[in-house]
């Protein structure tokens, strides 16, 4: 959403930039945390191996196991529409996902680490470990100060992988987020000000003003200070964490590397400059950051839309996408000129946060599906952004098959361009099969992180030539 503003509302971008550095040390927070929990975990592993090599650790819990479907899914792009957006009816079709993917929540608590002996973990690394612990606190207070403590739902994401911190029943807490009904908007403001402003948005709704925020007002300013401070401190042992071989080689073993490095608000490569005390986000750093919607946030752009009719105003919405969100989005359809889709495309081979059986991009085609047939949305115009583009590239370079994911791909060359040909092939014919009234596709392959000029040509040509 960031890129849409720093497209079309700069001024308003600009004011709210500072806001966002509270996010970005959550951001980089929250992947210092990830890693030390991997880290605590291996070398509880190391010890207890070099204890005796076949020893589980004795404060392990039981994980549940997570029924699953039979070896492959199917998106169907002949199926009635689903009734409701969380609808995830597979049925015999078109495109072929396979369920087993990376195999990364089937990690066994007892698998022992296949080091080349010696371990590569030592005393410097529980020294880190030690050094770092502040950082736990201040994720927790950077989370409390954007608002997400009065606000968390106690909704669990599957089964966890054997490091990640649990309850008893061995059940992931849900990622960080700031709901609608706080703003993340008003969170920010808070952050930056104190400034008990005015609240906005509610939950399914378009109704504005609501007051059920429950927040001490000028909290965040002072706690967030405090959080940059013990960033400030940490920042040489969170690069120095990041950097050690020892750590990069347990990441690797356990997948998290490239997990992390690829995913969202990902800032240790920066960390230096990001920990530093006099830290103002850049506008690409706003672009990286993560910030999870809940809920439905507007954004009123006036200049700038198009050349062609520079005053008009623009109402955009943005919704939440996680699952138990998507029902909030019906309130808006019935008066939109054109709904912009964004799948992300580097995601064939991962899963929701939400429901680690399924398929992200398998989600995306069935979320798809259900708007193309939604009678509803007849005759608005979609737009579909096949997204992260680059992402899809790095990981098809570094030898992802994809094929393994997406066995219909069946021997097609595994090449990013022809993937991304493949995928929106598949995004169009669902398109034709199911939208109620004969309507023109419109797809454009996006990767807003690294071409987000690439991307405000496209927006303006889709404007220009839909919303008129
Ligand atoms: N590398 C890369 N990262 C991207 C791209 N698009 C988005 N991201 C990153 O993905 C993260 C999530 O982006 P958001 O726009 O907040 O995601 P969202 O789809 O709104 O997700 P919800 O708010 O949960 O619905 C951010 O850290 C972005 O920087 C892309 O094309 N390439
Ligand atoms: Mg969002």
């Amino acid at each position: 959403m960031a890129d849409f503003q720093l497209a079309y509302a700069y001024s308003q971008f600009k004011e709210e930039r500072s806001a966002w550095r509270a996010v970005i040390h959550l951001n980089l927070v929250r992947s210092v945390n990830t890693i030390l929990d991997v880290l605590g975990w291996a070398l509880s592993r190391s010890s207890s191996q070099s204890q005796s090599p076949r020893s589980s650790s004795p404060t392990r819990s039981p994980r549940p196991s997570v029924a699953r479907p039979s070896t492959s899914t199917t998106v169907s792009a002949n199926r009635g529409a689903s009734s409701t957006l969380t609808g995830t009816t597979l049925s015999s079709g078109d495109m072929l996902i396979q369920d087993d993917l990376d195999g990364e929540d089937d990690l066994d608590d007892d698998e022992p680490f296949n080091w080349s002996s010696p371990s590569p973990l030592s005393d410097r690394h529980r020294l880190l470990q030690l050094r770092l612990a502040p950082l736990r606190q201040v994720q927790r207070d950077l989370e409390r100060s954007l608002g997400a403590a009065t606000t968390e739902a106690q909704e669990y994401a599957g089964t966890a992988a054997p490091w990640e911190r649990c309850d008893g029943a061995g059940r992931r807490p849900r990622e960080f987020s700031v709901t609608s009904r706080t703003g993340w908007k008003t969170a920010l403001r808070r952050v930056k000000s104190g400034y008990n402003a005015a609240r906005r948005g509610s939950f399914g709704s378009r109704e504005e003003g609501k007051t059920d925020l429950n927040y001490v007002e000028g909290e965040g300013e002072p706690q967030a200070q405090t959080a940059a401070e013990i960033i400030a401190s940490c920042a040489e042992d969170m690069a120095a964490l990041w950097a050690d071989a020892g750590v990069q080689a347990v990441l690797t073993q356990r997948k998290m590397k490239t997990r992390l490095e690829e995913g969202p608000g990902f800032f240790l490569n920066d960390v230096v400059r990001v920990a530093a005390r006099d830290y103002e986000p850049s506008d690409e750093d706003v672009v990286r950051a993560r910030l999870r919607t809940m809920g439905v946030q507007e954004y009123r752009f006036r200049k700038g839309a198009c050349r062609l009719d520079a005053d008009r105003e623009w109402m955009l919405y943005d919704v939440g996408g996680a699952r138990s969100l998507r029902n909030a989005w019906y309130p808006y359809f019935d008066d939109i000129n054109a709904l912009i889709f964004l799948a992300p495309i580097s995601c064939f081979d991962e899963r929701l946060a939400e429901d680690r059986r399924v398929n992200r991009l398998q989600d995306s085609l069935l979320i798809w599906k259900a708007v193309c047939s939604s009678t509803l949305l007849a005759k608005v115009q979609l737009i579909l952004f096949l997204n992260k583009c680059d992402l899809l590239e790095k990981k098809i370079q570094r030898g992802v098959q994809v094929s393994q994911y997406v066995t219909s791909y069946g021997t097609r060359p595994n090449e990013a361009k022809a993937v991304a040909k493949y995928f929106r092939q598949q995004f169009k014919d669902v398109f034709l099969k199911h939208s109620p009234e004969k309507r023109t596709f419109y797809s454009y392959l996006t990767s807003v992180v690294v071409c987000r000029f690439a991307l405000r040509g496209v927006l303006k040509l889709t404007f220009i030539g839909q919303l008129q």
